[in-house]
């Protein structure tokens, strides 16, 4: 099977490529009805999203079972890492936590069109029932002690999250460090100088 390198060299097969395609092509249809992301993204949404996402595909481990992205708005991480996953992966199943029905409704068209191994939960992280998921992953969610509070219930005993953090990681650690114990591993963005993307492993109340 021929491979195709996204920009900033993450391979994919056409296959791949032209499922990401459809799924760009289809946020920029709905964006004209609703606000998906933010429209000063849209010129660079392959970068600012697509790769920004897909980047954290290569840090999950080989055994994952159950992927819970939290906060999907449009799918980002989660929906790109599922549409990675789907010929190399199949089994791993992603749900995608989005109180937002509207883009709920958007998750749930890129799901049906892509034929991905993924389920839409349009409620509140909060009153979700338990996940027991091996990966929580977000980005653009909360900070890191409250989004700590948000993924903990939803990891199995050995889960990890693998979060996207801005120019204030330094300063959230430490906030965070307050309530939570946890081993952390920070990966340098591939598309942005500021950013970092963070795994968190080991993580329990102070
Ligand atoms: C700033 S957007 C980020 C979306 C996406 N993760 C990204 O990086 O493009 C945050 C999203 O989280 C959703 N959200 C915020 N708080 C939530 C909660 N408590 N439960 C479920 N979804 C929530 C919002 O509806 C919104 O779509």
């Amino acid at each position: 099977m021929s491979e195709f390198a996204l920009p900033k060299g993450i391979s994919v097969s056409r296959e791949t490529l032209d499922r990401l395609q459809v799924y760009a092509d289809l946020l920029e249809r709905w964006q004209e009805k609703i606000n998906l992301v933010a429209p000063s993204t849209i010129p660079d949404l392959w970068e600012r999203h697509f790769v920004d996402s897909a980047q954290i595909y290569s840090y999950a481990p080989h055994n994952v079972r159950k992927w819970v992205d939290l906060g999907s708005g449009a799918g980002f991480p989660g929906l790109v890492v599922a549409t990675l996953a789907h010929e190399a992966n199949p089994d791993i199943a992603f749900t995608l936590v989005e109180s937002d029905a509207r883009k709920g409704a958007f998750l749930r068209t890129v799901i049906r069109e892509l034929g991905l191994n993924a389920t839409v939960l349009t409620s509140r992280i909060e009153a979700t029932e338990p996940q027991k998921a091996d990966i929580v992953s977000a980005r653009a969610l909360a900070p890191l002690d409250k989004l700590l509070g948000y993924a903990y219930p939803h990891l199995n005993a050995d889960g990890i999250c693998i979060f996207h953090k801005g120019a204030r990681v330094g300063e959230e650690l430490v906030q965070a460090r307050n309530l939570w114990s946890f081993d952390v591993t920070h990966k340098e963005s591939l598309i942005d100088q500021e950013s970092t993307v963070l795994i968190l492993s080991g993580i329990h109340h102070v």
